[in-house]
């Protein structure tokens, strides 16, 4: 893959890439400049669990508006405890905290779904892998008894996760009960979406019985010799269907507007930056955006960031759901399962798993999610 250095660089365009091609926006001001946001909208989501209809139809009315104008909101009021979030922020602060060789032995290298840690690799410069970051990851792993209400694990299936229970004990429960209550929050979300499209508020769940969770927590660490406010997490559109995101206490993230202006989110403490992807996208037929965003920061600032992506089903094909307003996806489907496993090839070229499978000269179109969690002959 290109790497996002070698982007042209242009004072009139911001170039970045979505969903693996690249694609610039010229920067319009002055008379050029369209109606576009300049802020993020704020959206209190105190009635999501509203056992009147009206009410939960508000909310929708409100998202719906938002994700179509901006592609990202701030949901305040969430029904997410304030202190399990926090307890989340503390461990994941624990676990960077680790020497790098006690992190090491969680490797993402080790989980067939790259579940685990990365490490700051500066000459890496894929979207969201090197610069300033590492990262440790937690997502669908059906040997994990805390997942076993959402489903069990068929005999021999391959754990995916990977826990620091020797050095952080308390690690692996903080995270869950956080995760717990988070993705609550998202199968709801999920109906509240479909409510925002005008349709039944059950007729997207036929896409999410099983649904892709996926928690990479990023974090920055200060880089004391950078005096300039730079770009650590590159340009780029989110894959899922909607992310939503923790921030503590340290901004950086910004969101591209159509007049290739980026547009500050700053911290809401205990609020959630939520955004559409490009699942749902598609399933929008074209009306809910995947807005480029990135993330920026300077010198002494030391950052974590807990973002919750939430997709279809791995065994799920999508496909707008209302009539497409976007030609080019008007026949499309997408198989989530199959474009997760076509991502991680294209993202981890040297992952023992990705090697595995091009060991076996599989063709794209043969690939199953269940490769990940079934051993690879
Ligand atoms: O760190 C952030 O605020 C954003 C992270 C992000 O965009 C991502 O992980 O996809
Ligand atoms: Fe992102």
């Amino acid at each position: 893959m290109a790497s996002l250095e070698d982007l042209p660089s242009d004072p009139n365009y911001v170039y970045f890439k979505s969903v693996d091609r690249v694609q610039c926006r010229p920067i319009l001001t002055g008379e050029n400049a369209k109606p576009t946001f300049e802020s993020i909208p704020t959206i209190d989501a105190s009635q999501i669990f509203s056992a009147d209809l009206e009410a939960r139809k508000i909310l929708a009315e409100e998202i719906g508006q938002a994700a179509k104008d901006v592609g990202f909101f701030y949901l305040v009021n969430p029904p997410v405890s304030p202190d399990k979030m926090d307890a989340a922020f503390d461990a994941l602060a624990k676990f960077f905290a680790l020497p790098h060789d006690v992190k090491m032995k969680y490797h993402v290298n080790n989980s067939p779904a790259a579940k685990g840690f990365t490490p700051v690799n500066p000459a890496d410069k894929r979207k969201g892998f090197g610069g300033a970051r590492e990262a440790f990851g937690m997502g669908n792993d059906y040997t994990n008894p805390e997942q076993h209400a959402i489903k069990v694990a068929p005999a021999g299936t391959v754990p995916l996760n990977q826990w620091p229970d020797d050095e952080l004990p308390e690690f692996r429960q903080n995270v869950y009960s956080y995760f717990t209550e988070v993705y609550l929050f998202a199968k709801k979300l999920v109906q509240i979406f479909a409510l925002a499209l005008g349709l039944e508020e059950t007729a997207l769940d036929q896409f999410f019985e099983v649904p892709f969770t996926d928690i990479t927590i990023n974090h920055y660490p200060p880089q004391p010799d950078e005096t300039e406010y730079k770009q650590v997490l590159y340009p780029h559109a989110d894959y899922g269907a909607f992310t939503l995101l923790a921030q503590r206490k340290i901004g950086g993230l910004e969101v591209l507007n159509a007049n290739a202006i980026w547009v500050k989110v700053p911290v809401i403490e205990h609020a959630f930056v939520v955004n559409t992807g490009s699942y749902f996208e598609l399933i929008s037929g074209g009306r809910w955006r995947s807005t480029i965003h990135r993330v920026c920061a300077k010198g002494n600032t030391d950052r974590t960031s807990l973002p919750f992506f939430f997709s279809p089903s791995p065994t799920t094909t999508i496909y707008p759901m209302v009539p497409a307003e976007d030609e080019g996806l008007k026949d499309l489907h997408r198989n989530i399962g199959k474009e997760h496993i076509r991502g991680m090839m294209a993202d981890r070229p040297t992952h023992p798993f990705v090697k595995k499978l091009k060991a076996l000269g599989l063709r794209p179109d043969d690939y199953t999610y269940e490769m990940v969690s079934q051993p690879l002959v």
